[in-house]
């Protein structure tokens, strides 16, 4: 194929709740899509994960953008590509700025799939057709409020719980949500907001048998998180410390994780993804796809990556509904007891809605 037509839009919704972290709170949610369109006029949409300001990794909407315009979109333009595994030996010139390059990377696997005639989930040699998904819960205002936010999840059938915890905000509510539902499965995400000097505190936690608790160390580092996985039960998983194969080979030999969080848009796209997946897979560690507060083709994307086997643990790819009064995708992504099943169409799987889409767009440009 040869990308002869790329849009990108900047697109603003509004979620349904405010999702509050250590470092702070989205509600509303900036971000990019990208349309590509071959010589065939086949068309593959991505989506850029990166939030409007850096406090997740270094990368923004803008950066993104920047990147995608001034870089990525020339080199991708009018070459011949066989298969989207090429595309990040064509971005390896570029340094980092992943979220960039895993934007047009995932519009050229969906065009692929679709001119292969398999679904995302199928070219990417996934095997499941439901997937178990999980749900990421934001710092709510109180234990209470917490509490009775798990009970409806849990009612929703979510097969798993990941809260937010930072320090002055953790012992206390593990502590409460481990009383009030004894047997569930529970996680806790840091976001970097611990050092070793909090070790006592984080062994704490080893009494509540969460089945991980994730990134509690800088978001650069594999060596703090080694001394800590040796003086705590609690598995470790990594998240942002984890942005290529290569850093989770080190990881992992390290000592430093017992589960990866693969996020495509971290990573650098769904060929990254796939190779720590399989990587992992060789080294008996078990990978969920992390979220990103993705909007619906975000979301197809991490269906179709969570279908491969190594996706041994429940992901935070909810449904649609849990985020938006309204997708951008038909169907929208629909979690029925804790599972989404994996669409069997070819390409993404799911319809884009153009009404919507423009509807939420603020400002768009178009690359030949
Ligand atoms: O998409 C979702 O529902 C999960 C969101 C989520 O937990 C996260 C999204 C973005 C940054 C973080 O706060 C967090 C994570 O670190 O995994
Ligand atoms: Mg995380």
């Amino acid at each position: 194929m040869k990308i002869t037509e790329i849009i990108i839009r900047h697109l603003q919704m509004e979620m349904k709740f405010s999702f509050t972290t250590s470092f702070g709170t989205v509600k509303m949610k900036n971000f990019l899509l990208l349309e590509a369109k071959d010589e065939s006029g086949t068309i593959g949409w991505g989506e850029s994960v990166a939030f409007d300001s850096p406090w997740y990794t270094e990368e923004t909407m803008k950066t993104n953008w920047h990147m995608l315009e001034d870089f990525l979109i020339p080199l991708i333009l009018n070459k011949e590509i066989h298969h989207p595994d090429e595309v990040s030996e064509i971005f390896a010139p570029i340094r980092k700025n992943n979220m960039a390059k895993s934007t047009i990377e995932g519009a050229i696997w969906d065009i692929y799939a679709q001119q292969t005639r398999q679904s995302l989930a199928q070219a990417l040699g996934g095997t499941k057709d439901k997937i178990e998904v999980g749900i990421s819960i934001g710092i709510q205002n109180s234990i209470d409020e917490l509490i009775e936010v798990v009970d409806n999840y849990l009612k929703e059938g979510y097969k798993r719980i990941k809260v937010k915890i930072k320090p002055g905000l953790d012992i206390e509510i593990i502590r409460s949500l481990r009383s009030a539902f004894p047997h569930i499965a529970i996680m806790a995400d840091a976001n970097s907001a611990y050092s070793l000097d909090d070790i006592d505190l984080l062994q704490q936690l080893d009494e509540f048998q969460l089945i991980m608790i994730e990134q509690p160390l800088a978001s650069d580092d594999i060596i703090d998180h080694a001394k800590l996985q040796q003086q705590i039960i609690t598995p470790i998983c990594l998240d942002e410390s984890i942005n290529s194969l290569e850093d989770a080979r080190k990881a992992v030999e390290l000592g430093s994780t017992k589960v990866i969080n693969i996020k495509i848009g971290r990573v650098g796209g769904l060929t990254e993804a796939k190779k720590i997946h399989d990587y992992c897979a060789t080294v008996g560690i078990p990978v969920w796809c992390g979220g990103m507060l993705e909007a619906g083709i975000g979301r197809a994307h991490n269906i179709a990556l969570t279908s491969l086997p190594n996706f041994i643990l429940p992901g935070d790819t909810a449904g649609s509904s849990h985020y938006w009064e309204k997708d951008v995708i038909e169907p929208e992504v629909m979690a029925e007891n804790g599972y989404i099943q994996v669409p069997q169409t070819v390409g993404i799987g799911y319809e884009v809605n153009r009404q919507i889409v423009e509807a939420y767009t603020v400002e768009k440009k178009i690359y030949r």
